[in-house]
C-alpha cells in the first residue's frame, strides 16, 4: 500500500468562523505530484496554508508523516514583499536556515550550494542583485532556488508560474519534475489546466467542498468543472455556519 505523506480527515478550515475549506478528506502518497484546480476563491490557497499549519481545523484534522517544519513553501507572489532590501544570494541562503539554524550562521558550504542552486535556475551572476530589482520571472528563479537549497521532502508551491513567461515556465516546470523524480512529495496551485493536465498526475479539485481528488484524467473532467464552476457562482461569503454535510 502507498504510504500517505499527509492526510486530511474531514478537514474544515474556517476565518472568523466562516468557513472557506469544508470537510474535505483523502491522502497526498509520499512522492506523489499533486496539483490542487478549483476557481478563483475556492480555498486552495487557505488549503496549502491548512497543510503548512499556519491555520488551525475549525474542525477535523490533518495527520502528516513528516512534520510541518520540513516542507519547503513558495507563497503567492502577491503575498511577498520586495522592497525589502535583500539581495539574491541572502535571499536563496534563507533555504538553509531550518538546517544552520537562524543564528548558527550560514557557512561556506552552504554558500557554495546556494551558488549551485542560482546556476541550476539560470540565475548565474545575479547573487549581488538586490531582489527589488529583479523581474517577476527572475524572481521566481531565485525563490526556487532557494527551496533547492532547502533540500524538503515535501514541496509546497501556490500559484508558482502565475505571470511567468513561458520559457521560465518550463525552466520551473523542469525542477518541479527533478523533485517528482527524486521522490519528493510535490503540491502546485494552478490555474492553468493545460499545464495540470500535462505535468500533473494527481488533481485535488476544490470549490470549497471537494469536487474530486484523485488520477487527473479521472478528475478534470467537464462534468467536474461544470460543478466546480456552478459551485463557485453560489458562494455566500457571509454564511455564518457551514452548509454542507459531514
Ligand atoms: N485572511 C483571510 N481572512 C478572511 N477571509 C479570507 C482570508 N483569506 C482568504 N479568505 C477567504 O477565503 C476564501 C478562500 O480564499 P482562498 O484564498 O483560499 O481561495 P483560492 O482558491 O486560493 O483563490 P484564488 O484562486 O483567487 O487565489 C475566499 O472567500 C477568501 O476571501
Amino acid at each position: 500500500m502507498t504510504q500517505a505523506a499527509i492526510s486530511l480527515e474531514n478537514l474544515t478550515v474556517a476565518y472568523n468562523r466562516h468557513p472557506a475549506v469544508h470537510h474535505v478528506s483523502g491522502s497526498l502518497a509520499r512522492g506523489s505530484l499533486t496539483a490542487i484546480a478549483g476557481p478563483n476563491g475556492a480555498g486552495k490557497s487557505t488549503l496549502l496554508r491548512a497543510i503548512m499549519g499556519e491555520l488551525k481545523p475549525a474542525e477535523g484534522e490533518i495527520r502528516r508523516a513528516v512534520p510541518s517544519r520540513d516542507y519547503g513553501y513558495l507563497p503567492q507572489a502577491a503575498d511577498i514583499n520586495r522592497r525589502f532590501p535583500v539581495s539574491v544570494m541572502d535571499t536563496v541562503v534563507t533555504g538553509a536556515w531550518k538546517r544552520a539554524g537562524a543564528f548558527g550562521g550560514i557557512g561556506r558550504a552552504e554558500r557554495r550550494k546556494a551558488s549551485e542552486a542560482l546556476v541550476a535556475v539560470g540565475l548565474e551572476g545575479f547573487e549581488a542583485r538586490p531582489i527589488g530589482s529583479l523581474s517577476a520571472g527572475q524572481f521566481q528563479r531565485t525563490l526556487f532556488a532557494r527551496l533547492l537549497l532547502q533540500d524538503a521532502s515535501v514541496i509546497i508551491l501556490d500559484e508558482p508560474f502565475t505571470a511567468i513567461d513561458s520559457r521560465t515556465t518550463q525552466d520551473l516546470i523542469d525542477i518541479v519534475l527533478r523533485w517528482h523524480g527524486e521522490g519528493r512529495t510535490v503540491v502546485a496551485v494552478l490555474h492553468d489546466h493545460e499545464q495540470v493536465r500535462q505535468h500533473f498526475p494527481q488533481t485535488l479539485l476544490i470549490a470549497r467542498e471537494l469536487i474530486g481528488w484523485g488520477p487527473t484524467e479521472e478528475v478534470m473532467t467537464d462534468q467536474n468543472l461544470k460543478r466546480a464552476r456552478a459551485l463557485a457562482e453560489r458562494w455566500d461569503d457571509n454564511a455564518p455556519v457551514c452548509e454542507v454535510p459531514a
